[in-house]
């Protein structure tokens, strides 16, 4: 695939970007491309809105697996491309676009010029949340074609294009979303005596909670509370009688993200003493960190160095990744790779470099040829 079809791709799948188990127009679009490479050695099954691939290998000793993720963000676009997206704070702010572009890449050459494995690519919806990789693993259409062993991609933004960057062990975090509710009592913005505010009572815990992460903590295990989102009241003249906060905790550790819930929880009995109030929470999708196997790592480094790509050595990170969840069962890796944007993951202005595309292609497929050997 050249550089043009692969853009061509790349932009009609970051206009219609979808949030995680709604990817319908997604799969759709992502079927009919690979319908129209589909040949005798490829076959297809769908899982909810995700989609397997298998390419049939020359003489197949085992099945490598190769995943991108599908979902979009709630993040109104600002970017001021003429092919953004058409639906309403809905935004590929995290390049599942460039993911899954660069897996049809992939496929075709694979297709064309099939290595001696079979390779199982997968679609896996709702990585930003519910958490799609753990359900897509245990259903039965994975179990049929599971790989032996599994890696994946993901755009770097701080990278320069011609970049890629991995690490052996930790690369990226535990993640545990978090929502919590307020319930006190509203009234009069004049008459603060015969209520309790749940806009004073979450901004104080928003503050204090930052406290579990310098006070709770062994300095040396690195964690990150974030409030993204809060809610609260419906006018200006009116004390807020619920309140709503929206997050995400984050360790380096599996066994810190429990400390820091019992944390929170002690917190929440205290904030129900002193504001009077009910406080609820709920811990959504809960990822496993990222782990890479050495060997993998390894024989990546290797193989970039052969095809003139540059590797650099990745610090862990605190994003999260449910792919964590296949590699826990399945033996791979995952890697970055350079899109040199000036805006970040998440930002709405996020803007990748479209040379990267044909990189990211000749890093899987080179990849997929060592690991075939
Ligand atoms: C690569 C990336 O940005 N992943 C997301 C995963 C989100 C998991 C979940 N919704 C949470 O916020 O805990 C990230 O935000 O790191």
């Amino acid at each position: 695939m050249d550089k043009t079809e692969l853009q061509e791709i790349r932009r009609e799948l970051h206009q219609i970007p979808e949030l995680g188990f709604q990817e319908f127009k997604t799969q759709q679009y992502v079927v009919k491309k690979i319908e129209s490479m589909k040949t005798d050695r490829v076959s297809i099954k769908l899982w909810r809105t995700g989609i397997l691939v298998k390419i049939d290998g020359l003489s197949p000793g085992k099945t490598i697996g190769f995943r991108s993720d599908m979902d979009g963000l709630p993040i109104t676009e600002a970017t001021d491309f003429d092919f953004q997206s058409t639906h309403d704070a809905r935004m590929h702010a995290c390049g599942h676009d460039f993911h899954m572009t660069i897996a049809l890449g992939v496929m075709k050459q694979i297709i064309t010029e099939p290595i001696n494995d079979d390779v199982v690519f997968i679609f896996q919806p709702a990585e930003e949340g519910p958490g799609g990789a753990l359900p897509m693993l245990q259903s039965d259409e994975f179990q049929q074609w599971k790989p032996d062993c599994l890696f994946a991609l993901h755009i770097a933004p701080e990278l320069p294009v011609g970049t890629v960057s991995s690490r052996k062990g930790l690369l990226f975090a535990n993640t545990s979303e978090l929502f919590i509710d307020f319930k006190g009592l509203g009234g009069h913005a004049a008459y603060p005596h015969l209520t309790r505010d749940m806009t004073v009572a979450a901004s104080s815990f928003v503050v204090q909670m930052q406290q579990i992460i310098s006070r709770s903590l062994n300095p040396l295990d690195s964690a990150v509370i974030t409030v993204g989102k809060m809610e609260s009241g419906f006018v200006q003249n009116a004390i807020a009688e619920t309140a709503r906060l929206e997050g995400t905790i984050r360790t380096l550790n599996p066994e810190t993200i429990g400390i820091i819930k019992e944390k929170l929880e002690k917190l929440m009995r205290g904030f129900e003493i002193s504001h009077d109030c009910r406080i609820k929470v709920d811990y959504g999708a809960n990822y496993y960190q990222v782990y890479n196997q050495g060997n993998y790592v390894d024989l990546f480094q290797k193989t970039m160095d052969e095809n003139d790509i540059t590797y650099k050595e990745a610090n862990a990170a605190m994003t999260g990744e449910d792919f964590g969840d296949m590699l826990r069962e399945i033996p791979g890796f995952m890697f970055w790779l350079g899109v040199d944007s000036p805006y970040g993951l998440h930002h709405a202005k996020l803007n990748p470099n479209e040379d990267a595309l044909e990189i990211g292609v000749k890093s899987v497929i080179s990849t997929l040829k060592t690991l075939t050997k």
